[in-house]
């Protein structure tokens, strides 16, 4: 049986004692520990970033001489360090990738997606606006990302999530599956990890 919903859980508590500002701060964290993608200095993009528990992880990975892109459709309180920016975008919005340009034009080191849209209770729709999201974030992980570098998504498991791993296969060299500790019990959501993002590879030569 799975762990009881009790909003103010050990992770909720934990999170307040360490001046977090969400316990999904410890989600991301395990992440890091498993898979240590990121180096100091490195450049990240975060979306769905608000409240900024994963923002807070995420500088201290990558240090003053990196940079944290923080977004999400609600507003981030401020953070003091000033490698840490962020602003208010939604990333399914026509005008998102000219205004992330504007705020940072890439390549980074490595996109991670902790999005999760507002849900409707309908298990079918709530996993297609997951994937959507999802769906999204590799896109961006794909374009804007150096060869080399990371992916982290989380998904709502069901659905087309086969599909999405197909996908991120095809973009990195190794792809993982994470639920992490700080999980709460009954939630679908899984972390679709991709290692090593590929090369680009190159046009097919021209036959003379
Ligand atoms: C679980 S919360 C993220 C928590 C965050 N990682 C933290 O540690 O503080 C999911 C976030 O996804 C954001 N979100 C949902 N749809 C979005 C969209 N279209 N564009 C940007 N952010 C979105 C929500 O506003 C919400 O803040």
């Amino acid at each position: 049986m799975g762990k009881p919903y009790r909003p103010k859980d050990h992770y909720f508590k934990k999170a307040k004692q360490e001046g977090l500002r969400a316990r999904s701060a410890f989600k991301v964290d395990e992440i890091l520990k498993r898979y240590p993608f990121l180096k100091k200095g490195a450049t990240v993009l975060d979306l769905g970033a608000a409240p900024g528990g994963f923002l807070q992880i995420l500088a201290d990975a990558v240090g003053p001489n990196g940079r944290v892109i923080g977004v999400d459709i609600v507003a981030i309180r401020p953070f003091s360090q000033p490698f840490v920016k962020t602003a208010v975008l939604d990333v399914l919005a026509d005008d998102f990738d000219a205004k992330l340009s504007e705020l940072y034009d890439g390549p980074y080191d490595a996109v991670i997606s902790d999005m999760a849209p507002k849900t409707s209770g309908i298990r079918t729709t709530d996993e297609a606006r997951s994937l959507r999201l999802a769906r999204k974030a590799l896109e961006l992980a794909v374009t804007r990302g150096r060869p080399g570098s990371a992916f982290v998504a989380k998904l709502f498991m069901g659905g087309e999530f086969e599909e999405f791993r197909d996908e991120v296969r095809a973009g990195f060299e190794e792809v993982k599956l994470v639920r992490p500790e700080a999980t709460r019990g009954a939630s679908m959501e899984v972390y679709v990890v991709g290692l090593r993002r590929k090369a680009p590879s190159a046009p097919a030569p021209v036959a003379p």
